[in-house]
C-alpha cells in the first residue's frame, strides 16, 4: 500500500547535475519546500558545494539520501540509470516515490530495475531554475494519483506541469527537453545579427532575450495562432517580410521541426540501447 506523501517530507537527488540543481534551487525559490529538506550526494567537492552553498544537505552515499528521503529524483545521465538503481534497488520500499527525469529510460525498464512500479517519470527542462519549465508527467503502474498531484504540484512550482501517455514523451523530449538549447541558439544568433548590423552585444543580447520572451507570453498569453501574430508583425513591403524571406528560403522552419524529429529519434534510440 502506497504511503501518501506528507507535507513534512524530504526531497533527495540521486545525481546532483545541471538538471538536479535546476529543479531543487527553482523548488527553493518557489517556496513550496525549502533546501534544507532536499538530500544529494556527490563524488566532487564542486557539486557538493554547489548544492551545500543554498541550503541542502550534502550526503557521502546515494544509499544514504534514498535511505533519508520520501520522495527520490533519479537525476543521473540515461546510461548509468541502471547500474544506479542495482545499487539503490534494496532501499527503496514502496514507501518512496521515485521520480525518473532521464531522457528515453521507460517506466517499465525501471519498473523492473527497482522491483516495484511506485515511479512517475517527468521530462522536464532547464528554465525550472526560474520558474519556468515546461515538465510532461507519466504514471507508473503503482503511482497512485495522490503521487500524480504530488508530482504535479512540485513541477508546477517550477513552471508548467501535464500528464500524458508515455509513448509521447520521446517526442516531449525532443520538444521541450531539449528546447531551451535550440532558443539558445537562435537567441545568440539574433544577438549575432543584432551585433552585425551594429548594435553593441550586451544591447543586442538583452533585445534578442527579451524578444523571445515577449514573443513566447504573446503566443501563450493571446490565444492566437502564431501565424496570425507572425502577420501582424509583418508590414507590406516592410522589415520583417524581408527577415522572413531569408528565414523561408534557408529552410528555418524546416529545421526546426528536423532538429525536434532528430531529438526524439535519439531519445527513442537511449531506451532501447540501455535496456
Ligand atoms: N540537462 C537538461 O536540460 C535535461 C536533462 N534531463 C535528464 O536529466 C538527467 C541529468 O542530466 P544533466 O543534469 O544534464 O546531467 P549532468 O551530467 O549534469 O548530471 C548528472 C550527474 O550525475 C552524476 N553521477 C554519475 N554517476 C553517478 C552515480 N553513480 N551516483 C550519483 N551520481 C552520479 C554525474 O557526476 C553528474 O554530476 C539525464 O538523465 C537527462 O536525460 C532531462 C531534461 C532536461
Ligand atoms: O540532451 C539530453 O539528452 C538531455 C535530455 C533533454 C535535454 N537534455
Amino acid at each position: 500500500m502506497a504511503v501518501p506523501i506528507t507535507e513534512a517530507y524530504t526531497l533527495g537527488f540521486i545525481g546532483a547535475g545541471k538538471m538536479a540543481e535546476a529543479i531543487a534551487r527553482g523548488v527553493d525559490k518557489s517556496g513550496i519546500l525549502p533546501a534544507s529538506r532536499m538530500r544529494t550526494a556527490h563524488r566532487t567537492l564542486a557539486r557538493r558545494q554547489a548544492f551545500s552553498s543554498f541550503g541542502v544537505h550534502v550526503y557521502e552515499s546515494n544509499i544514504k539520501v534514498v535511505e533519508e528521503s520520501e520522495v527520490i529524483i533519479l537525476s543521473v545521465k540515461p546510461q548509468v540509470v541502471k547500474e544506479v538503481l542495482s545499487e539503490l534497488k534494496p532501499f527503496l520500499s514502496k514507501e518512496k516515490l521515485l521520480v525518473s527525469i532521464a531522457a528515453g529510460i521507460r517506466l517499465n525498464d525501471l519498473q523492473e530495475w527497482t522491483g516495484h512500479g511506485r515511479l512517475i517519470r517527468v521530462m522536464t527542462n532547464t528554465p525550472s531554475l526560474v520558474g519556468m519549465a515546461a515538465s510532461v508527467i507519466c504514471l507508473g503502474e503503482l503511482a497512485t494519483t495522490e503521487d500524480e498531484k504530488f508530482v504535479s504540484n512540485l513541477f508546477g512550482a517550477v513552471g508548467k506541469a501535464w500528464t500524458a501517455k508515455e509513448k509521447l514523451l520521446d517526442a516531449v523530449t525532443g520538444l521541450s527537453g531539449s528546447g531551451p538549447a535550440y532558443v539558445y541558439l537562435a537567441i545568440e544568433a539574433m544577438a549575432d545579427g543584432g551585433v552585425a548590423a551594429g548594435l553593441p552585444r550586451d544591447l543586442a543580447l538583452c533585445l534578442a532575450s527579451q524578444t523571445v520572451l515577449g514573443a513566447a507570453a504573446m503566443t501563450i498569453e493571446s490565444g492566437k495562432h502564431p501565424g496570425q501574430l507572425k502577420d501582424e508583425v509583418t508590414s507590406p513591403a516592410g522589415t520583417t517580410i524581408a527577415g522572413i524571406h531569408v528565414l523561408e528560403k534557408n529552410g528555418f522552419r524546416g529545421t526546426i521541426m528536423g532538429a525536434v524529429m532528430a531529438a526524439s529519434k535519439r531519445s527513442e534510440e537511449l531506451s532501447k540501447h540501455v535496456s
